[in-house]
């Protein structure tokens, strides 16, 4: 297996029931909701994602050819000697590439495994923390997870299109504009989540603190 990586970076979780812990991100090539083109994204089924994740450019990216290779390559970005270690993979859309080779190649390292996911996309076992984050009119096939993180408001995918779905934290996460990378966390879109969440206690308000902060 080949792994294609946008970019790898070691950050703090921004956004759902992990914030502020500290990561490294390795952000897969691709999605299957949107080709990552301006020109395309008005025809796409999901058309305010806030990332860049075509090619192998980023910071740290790059072609790994094994899942060894790409497991030692994150190890590196972790501080020396220290545990407490957690990789979470995005993108893109992460489970377009992540196996179990990785996943297992991740634990020998001992990583926590954490995935960001559109959730239409079937999940390979031994995945620690799993977030799945339903995009429009796409179907959700994942049916259990251990956050759903849902983008508000979104017209094709209202909260209760989602209650079938068993997720131990529900999270509404107010939409940014997807040019922003720093916001202020007073916009329509995080009254209308407040006020959905004081109406619909079951779920809770996140917030993009990495946008807020200005940090990756
Ligand atoms: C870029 S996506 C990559 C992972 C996966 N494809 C997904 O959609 O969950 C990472 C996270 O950013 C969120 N996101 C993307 N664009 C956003 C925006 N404009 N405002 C708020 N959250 C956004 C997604 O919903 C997801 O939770
Ligand atoms: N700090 C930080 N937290 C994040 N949580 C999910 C992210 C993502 O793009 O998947 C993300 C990101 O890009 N940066
Ligand atoms: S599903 Fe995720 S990566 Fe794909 S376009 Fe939407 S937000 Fe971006
Ligand atoms: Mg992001």
């Amino acid at each position: 297996m080949t792994y294609s990586v946008k970019e790898a970076f070691y950050s703090l979780q921004g956004e759902g029931a992990h914030t502020g812990r500290p990561a490294v991100f390795c952000r897969f090539t691709g999605c299957n909701l949107w080709s990552g083109r301006a020109a395309d994204r008005a025809g796409a089924i999901c058309q305010f994602c806030d990332t860049d994740f075509i090619g192998t450019d980023g910071q740290h990216g790059g072609r790994f050819h094994s899942a060894e290779a790409l497991a030692d390559h994150i190890l590196a970005l972790w501080p020396e000697g220290c545990g407490h270690r957690y990789v979470i993979f995005t993108g893109g859309e992460p489970l377009l590439q992540l196996d179990t080779d990785l996943i297992q190649a991740m634990h020998a390292r001992e990583f926590v495994v954490g995935v960001e996911s559109n959730g239409t996309l079937a999940a390979p076992e031994g995945i620690d923390w799993l977030c799945v984050s339903p995009k429009g009119t796409s179907d959700v096939v994942v049916k259990h997870c251990d956050e759903l993180k849902l983008v508000f408001p979104q017209s094709a995918a209202p909260p209760e299109r989602f209650s079938h779905i068993r997720a131990t934290h529900r999270y509404l996460s107010p939409m940014n504009p997807y040019d922003a990378n720093r916001i202020t966390p007073q916009s329509d879109h995080t009254q209308a989540a407040i006020a959905y969440c004081l109406a619909n206690p079951e779920w809770r308000l996140t917030l993009q603190t990495h946008k807020i902060l200005g940090v990756d």
